[in-house]
Parts: structure tokens; sequence; C-alpha cells
């Protein structure tokens, strides 16, 4: 979808490119569009099933059709994260004020940190005409329920809790301290996300490869119905060196 705002003006048009048609739409208009648009992907799972890793793979094989809802969250970047990437890294004070003026569609605390989504990470994914993916965890995912965003909801279940202790101590990225308390979560975590109608599909990520094809089978079906129903959506695959990452 191409945007164009005309600056000051008191009616604002926006160009917009749907079904390789251009019309001219009122701001009022073009929101509603934006509702229509592809529906919003939430993933959610404890810390270290491995969401990041599947959505990597997603992100790779389909680079045209999704968009990372980019999080607020006071935790401390780990090497290698950048912020307005991976998040965007604020102070307590700054979340604070942020959810003061009223700029999430949710929050939570995990962990000890503060963690959000702010209505524009998802309005900047969504005017580009793309599929907004949310990695969230369980508290964000009611409140998300409860909003009018319509997401196609996705569990990433771990094989067990030991395995998951395996996979985050491998990881390195947690204290000890931070390490039990991301364990902790997971057991409700995995309560919540078991019971059937939570969630529109619990995956099992065993082997990723396999999960992986569950993941991305599920939402390509779930994007053709769309599709089908004439909202657009670009599912343009790249073929290269998938399972290298
Ligand atoms: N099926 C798997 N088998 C073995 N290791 C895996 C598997 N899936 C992911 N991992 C590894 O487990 C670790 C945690 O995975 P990942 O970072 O993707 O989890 P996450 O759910 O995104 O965690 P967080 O919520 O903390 O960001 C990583 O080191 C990853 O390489
Ligand atoms: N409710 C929200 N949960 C979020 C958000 N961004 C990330 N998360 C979840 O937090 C945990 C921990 O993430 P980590 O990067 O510190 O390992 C994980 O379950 C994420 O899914 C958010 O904006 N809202």
């Amino acid at each position: 979808m191409f945007v164009i705002q005309s600056g000051a003006s008191i009616s604002r048009y926006r160009l917009c490119g749907k079904l390789r048609n251009f019309f001219f739409i009122s701001s009022s208009a073009y929101s509603k569009m934006v509702k229509q648009g592809p529906r919003p992907l939430v993933i959610c799972g404890p810390s270290g099933s491995g969401k990041s890793t599947l959505l990597k793979r997603l992100f790779k094989e389909f680079p045209e059709t999704f968009g990372f809802s980019v999080s607020h969250t006071t935790r401390k970047p780990r090497p290698g994260e950048e912020d307005g990437i991976h998040y965007h890294f604020v102070s307590v004070d700054e979340m604070q004020a942020a959810i003061e003026r009223n700029e999430f569609l949710e929050t939570a605390t995990f962990s000890g940190n503060m963690y959000g989504t702010s209505k524009r990470a998802v309005q900047s994914v969504q005017a580009m005409g793309k599929v907004c993916v949310l990695d969230i965890e369980i508290e964000g995912v009611k409140q998300i329920k409860n909003s009018d965003l319509n997401p196609l909801l996705v569990f990433i279940k771990p094989p067990s809790i030991e395995e998951l202790e395996k996979r985050l101590r491998g990881r390195k990225t947690e204290t000890e301290e931070s390490l039990q308390k991301r364990l902790n979560t997971a057991k409700v975590e995995i309560e919540y996300g078991s019971i059937p109608g939570n969630f529109h599909i619990i995956i099992h990520n065993l082997q990723v490869k396999k999960a992986y094809e569950e993941l991305r089978d599920f939402v390509v079906k779930e994007l053709e119905t769309q599709r089908e129903e004439g909202t657009f959506v670009n599912l343009k695959r790249c073929e290269n060196d998938l399972d290298s990452s």
C-alpha cells in the first residue's frame, strides 16, 4: 500500500494502491481499509520456546509479506539487539509516560521488565499493507483479544520445562535470576496456551524444521483464504537457503 500525505491541508488524501487500482480516499476511509487489511499474526509461547527462531525463518521465506511490530521494553538490550529494530529500549519513566499518553494497545510486566505494543508499531506495518507480527506474552494476548485487531493466534509449545531450561541456558542471554523467573512463568503460560480455544493453533516445537513448516503452512493457508475474500496479501516466496538459520 502506498501512502501519500498532503502536508498540513485539512482534508488529507492518501493514494492507495489496492488491487492495482488507485483511489483517492479520505482519512476515515483509509482507517477502515487498514482495519480490513490482512489480519495481524500473534506469536506467543514461553521464553525460549522458539518464537524468534521460527519468525526469523518466516521473514526470510516471505521477505515482502510480514512486518514486525517493534515493541517497547524497559529491559536492557542483549548483545546484537538494536534499538528500533528488535525493541524500542526505554526507561521505566519513559514507558510510564507513554502509557499515560495512551500510546499502547497492550502492556505487560514480564520477568521484572515492562513490555508493550504501541498503536504506532502496528499501524506503521499495516500502512505498508503487510501482515503485522506481534511476538508477545500471554497477558498481552489477553488484552489484544479484547481489541478490534482480530489477529491469528499461534502458541509455540516447548517439548518440556526441562528442554526449555536447556534451550534458555544454551542461549546464554539470561542471568540465573531472570532464567528462574522465565521458567516459573512458563508453567502458567503452557497451561493457558494448552486450553482449547485460547489460540487458533498450538505448534509443538520439537524440531525447528517441522515446527516451522507447520507454522508456515497454517499462516499461508489463512492468508490465502483472506486473499480469496479480497484482502491484498503479497505471498511472494524467497526460495534460497531457507534451512540455514
Ligand atoms: N526446536 C528447537 N530445538 C533446539 N533448540 C531450539 C529449537 N527452537 C529454538 N531453539 C533454540 O532455543 C533458544 C531459544 O529460542 P528463541 O530465542 O527463538 O526463543 P523465544 O521464544 O524467542 O524466546 P524469548 O521469548 O525469550 O525471546 C535459541 O538458542 C534457539 O536457537
Ligand atoms: N505483552 C507483551 N509481551 C512482549 C512484548 N514484546 C515482547 N514480549 C514478550 O516478552 C517475553 C520476553 O521477551 P525477551 O525479548 O525479553 O526474551 C517474550 O515472551 C515476548 O514474547 C510486548 O510488546 N508485549
